[in-house]
Formats: structure tokens, C-alpha cells, sequence
């Protein structure tokens, strides 16, 4: 073991009980090896913590156990602390996680928002601290009918795609324990909404901007709506964002919990929402869906 690298990932210091409610209960383990070429290092960490109960719900509260293993982390990156940071974010959505989850009882969780918000990358870190599955409604339909995305609305059109995109989310109001990245698109049929309430749905609002330069950076081969002939990426992205933005912004609203990275940014103190890591915003998720969660069951209760 690399001792100053173990120094630097004291797992005391990942047991902050103000952060995750709960009590360690003395199991855990940390494990680090040194790549052969010496500058890499492979993280394993296990650590078990007996949740405190803070929830009015009755509940079995089981304890919350955590292993994560990084590969390939130079050195320069455990030593500076960034893998803290990242450890800590994870025993915290674990915790965010078992929170909710009796609130949830299984319910689906619809991840809405515009093209490349982010459904996809965050949706399936949420699903699997939640012990979810993930699926993605675009690859659905691209299963269903044996083309991709781009070329179903080549062929058919885009009124075809809708139509399969709205059997698939019917069929997955059906299901249970799934975390469904939507397209982007899926929010403009009220039918959709109908299907999607069966579950909690979740919009990532992301700046158009943040979004214009995520775009430019993985091109438009898979995002037909998008496609330009030519011109400077970012720019071309930006307006086309825009202009579905103006039709579609009312629609994403209707979604029960709102992620906001304009606010996690401020809470965070960052100026720039790029910057944010899809684990920062599968938190902020968990944390929206909780206040939903809470308040329909104080409604409820009310009754
Ligand atoms: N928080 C983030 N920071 C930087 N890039 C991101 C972030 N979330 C997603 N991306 C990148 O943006 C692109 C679109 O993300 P994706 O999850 O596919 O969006 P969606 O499913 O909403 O279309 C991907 O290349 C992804 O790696
Ligand atoms: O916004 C839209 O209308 C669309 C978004 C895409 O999904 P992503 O949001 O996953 O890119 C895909 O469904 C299709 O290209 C149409």
C-alpha cells in the first residue's frame, strides 16, 4: 500500500455526520495499489454505516454500504484530495438514496429536459444508487424499429417517431424501479405526461448556452433535430436550442421536481455550470425529488 496516498484518503475524514445522517458502524476497508508504470493508482473503498431514522415513515432502516473502486487515478489526484471529494459524493447520494426511497416505493423516475441536458449521464448514476434500472426511451424505439434515432426520422418522419416514442412510454409506465432518460422531445404530447405521471418526473434545466457547447463537442450525427449543413458548430447548436426552448420551456415545467444547474452553480459557489459534475446533479435530483416526495405525502396525510 502507498502509505502517503492512504494518508491522504483518511476514510474519517469521509464520515462527515452533519452530510450524511448517519453513524459509521465500524466496518469499512480501503484498499491502493500502484499501477507498474508508478503515476496511476487503483482505488478500492468500502465502508458500512448504520443510517440514523429521520423520516416519519415506518421503515426497516438498513445500513448503508458503499464500495467504489477508481482505476487509473494519477497519484497527483488522491494526494490533492479531489478523490475525497469524490468519495464523499458518493456516500451522500447513497444516504440521499435510502432517504427517499420508501417515499418512492418503486415508482419510476422520468428524467426530462432538452437535448444533451445531461438525462442520460445523470440518469444512470441515479439508478444505480437507487438499485434502479436505467433505460433510455430513444433506445426503446430504436430497438422497436431496427433504426437508429437519425434515420427513423429520415425514413418515417418525425410524426412516426412520436408515435413510437409515446407506445414506449406507455409501456414503461407499466414498470417499476426504472430511471427512464426521455428524449427531449417527449414532453410536447400531453398523452406523454399521462404516461409519465404514473412515475416522478424530473426536469434538468440546463443553460442553452452550457448546452450549445456540450452539442458542438459531440457533434449532431445522433440528434437529427439539430443538424446543420454547416457553419460554426456552437453558434448553429445555439439557435436551434433556442428555438425549441421557446416551444418546448411551459411543457418541461410540468414535471414534478426542477434541477436547476444555474442554482446548484450558486449553491456551490461556481460561476460556471460546465464545471458541475453529473454526480453534483444526480444529488441536486435526489434532493428535488425528495421535496416532492415529502410534500405530496404531507397532502396526503392532510387528507
Ligand atoms: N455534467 C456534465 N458536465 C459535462 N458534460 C456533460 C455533463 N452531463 C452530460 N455531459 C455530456 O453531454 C453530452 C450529452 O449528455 P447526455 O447524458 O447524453 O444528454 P441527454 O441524454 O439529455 O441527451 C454527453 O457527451 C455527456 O458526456
Ligand atoms: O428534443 C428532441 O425532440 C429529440 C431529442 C432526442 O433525445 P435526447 O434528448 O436524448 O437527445 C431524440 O429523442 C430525438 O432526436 C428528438
Amino acid at each position: 500500500m502507498d502509505v502517503k496516498a492512504a494518508k491522504a484518503l483518511q476514510l474519517s475524514a469521509l464520515l462527515q455526520p452533519e452530510k450524511i445522517r448517519s453513524k459509521p458502524s465500524g466496518a469499512s476497508s480501503l484498499s491502493i495499489s500502484r499501477e507498474p508504470h508508478k503515476k496511476f493508482l487503483r482505488v478500492s473503498v468500502s465502508v458500512k454505516l448504520q443510517p440514523v431514522r429521520t423520516s416519519t415513515i415506518r421503515r426497516r432502516v438498513a445500513p448503508l454500504e458503499v464500495t467504489r473502486s477508481y482505476e487509473n487515478i494519477p497519484a497527483s489526484t488522491l494526494e490533492s484530495g479531489t478523490c475525497h471529494a469524490l468519495l464523499d459524493e458518493e456516500l451522500i447520494l447513497k444516504s440521499r438514496s435510502q432517504e427517499i426511497d420508501p417515499y418512492l416505493n418503486g415508482r419510476c423516475i422520468y428524467l426530462v429536459g432538452m437535448m444533451g441536458s445531461g438525462k442520460t449521464t445523470v440518469g444512470k448514476i441515479m439508478a444505480q444508487v437507487l438499485g434502479y434500472s436505467f433505460c433510455d426511451s430513444d433506445a426503446l424505439v430504436e430497438e422497436e424499429v431496427g433504426n437508429s434515432v437519425a434515420d427513423i426520422f429520415k425514413h418515417y418522419g418525425e410524426a412516426f417517431f412520436r408515435d413510437k416514442e409515446t407506445e414506449v412510454l406507455h409501456k414503461l409506465s407499466l414498470m417499476r424501479r426504472f430511471v427512464i432518460s426521455t428524449g427531449g422531445g417527449a414532453v410536447i404530447r400531453p398523452i406523454n405526461w399521462k404516461h409519465m405521471h404514473k412515475g416522478v418526473s424530473v426536469w434538468l434545466d440546463v443553460p442553452l448556452e452550457a448546452l450549445a457547447q456540450r452539442i458542438a463537442a459531440v457533434g449532431t450525427n445522433s440528434r437529427p433535430l439539430l443538424h446543420y449543413e454547416a457553419g460554426d458548430a456552437y453558434t448553429r447548436a445555439l439557435l436551434k436550442l433556442s428555438a425549441l426552448f421557446e416551444e418546448r420551456g411551459d411543457s418541461y415545467a410540468n414535471a414534478n421536481a426542477r434541477v436547476s444547474l444555474e442554482k446548484i452553480a450558486a449553491k456551490l459557489g461556481q460561476r460556471d455550470v460546465s464545471k458541475l459534475s453529473p454526480t453534483a446533479i444526480a444529488l441536486e435530483a435526489l434532493e428535488q425529488i425528495e421535496v416532492f416526495l415529502k410534500e405530496e405525502d404531507n397532502n396526503y396525510a392532510e387528507r
